[in-house]
């Protein structure tokens, strides 16, 4: 079952200049794509600095008004609800943020900050939020005794558990994490991106799991979406998209990959450097004459890639 069909999603961000401070042109952050996330489906958002991942993610939970298109959550369009109607919704949409260290309020305690969905949506007397603060504390492996205390008291992976058990806290449908351990530790990752991975089920969540790495992406996604300059280039499944990569732009972030077996670093390096040529010399072929990049069409049943339409 489609949980969130996202239809021909623009979101234009507007360049002022001038003395009157009109506007002169656009940033088109998000320019036209589509895509759909499953009940219980983790789709990875993939793409370089400046994409237009956040930009779609922060769009999705209503942080940023779209231009244009479609996002669809259980079969209600998003972009046309009144605020209080999208608030509503809202609730089944959650988000984690990238870095755990501003995303918490400093000078909230953690009671506080968990707490905090509750007063926007629950009435719970101040007992039975403590409870269930500390109830979700427990589930992310923080002490239930730590509600008094504040986020500084804690290490960069408590404090994303802390976010983690906040955004469960009204037990969503989809939770939209924006390079969620990538502010952390190489060491804390794993085990903030396999305690992800634990709740998904208990809670029965969807993920918009948004990262510039694609060794993190394929490692969580069942499906993922590589994005450049706000299009959709290339989507699949991790298999389609490991061992049979059809964009160019995708054969370059996978050769981007640091060769982990020292013996094949050299071959690793030949391809790389190969891929990164023809990238610079053909990328044009994969525009049309305005610069835009084609829609996406079907390799495979669950293979689409964006590729220049006399191929
Ligand atoms: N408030 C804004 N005003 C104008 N342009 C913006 C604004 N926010 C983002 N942009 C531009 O929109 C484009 C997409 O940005 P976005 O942050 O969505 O990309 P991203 O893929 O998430 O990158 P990053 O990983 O660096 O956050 C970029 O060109 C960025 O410079």
């Amino acid at each position: 079952m489609t949980l969130l069909k996202v239809n021909h999603l623009k979101v234009y961000y507007p360049v002022r200049g001038g003395f009157f401070r009109r506007v002169v042109d656009y940033v088109k952050a998000v320019d036209d794509i589509s895509f759909e996330i499953r009940e219980g489906e983790t789709y990875g958002l993939v793409g370089e600095s400046g994409c237009g991942k956040t930009t779609t993610g922060r769009t999705i939970i209503g942080l940023l008004k779209a231009t244009s298109g479609e996002i669809l959550f259980n079969d209600v369009d998003l972009t046309k609800l009144k605020r209080r109607e999208f608030f509503r919704y809202r609730r089944d949409i959650q988000m984690i943020f990238q870095d755990p260290y501003s995303s918490l309020n400093p000078k909230k305690r953690i009671l506080d900050i968990v707490a905090e969905p509750f007063r926007n949506y629950e009435k719970f007397s101040p007992q039975e939020e403590k409870r269930r603060v500390q109830e979700l504390l427990e589930r992310v492996g923080i002490s239930p005794d730590s509600i008094y205390k504040y986020p500084h008291e804690f290490s960069g992976g408590q404090r994303q558990r802390i976010g983690i058990a906040r955004a469960l806290a009204l037990k969503p449908k989809l939770i939209i994490a924006d390079e969620p351990v990538s502010a952390l530790d190489v060491s804390v990752q794993a085990q903030v991106l396999n305690f992800m991975k634990d709740i998904q089920e208990e809670f029965k969540l969807s993920y918009l799991f948004i990262s510039h790495d694609l060794g993190i992406i394929r490692h969580m996604c069942d499906r993922i979406g590589i994005m450049y300059r706000g299009r959709l280039v290339e989507e699949g499944t991790g298999e389609d998209i490991y061992t049979n990569p059809q964009h160019i732009y995708t054969k370059r972030l996978i050769a981007a990959i640091p060769d982990i077996k020292p013996e094949e670093r050299d071959k690793h390096k030949a391809l790389r450097k190969e891929i990164n040529q023809e990238f610079s010399e053909h990328f044009d072929r994969y525009l049309d004459a305005e610069g835009r990049i084609f829609d996406l069409r079907p390799v495979t049943e669950t293979h689409k890639v964006a590729l220049p339409l006399e191929s």
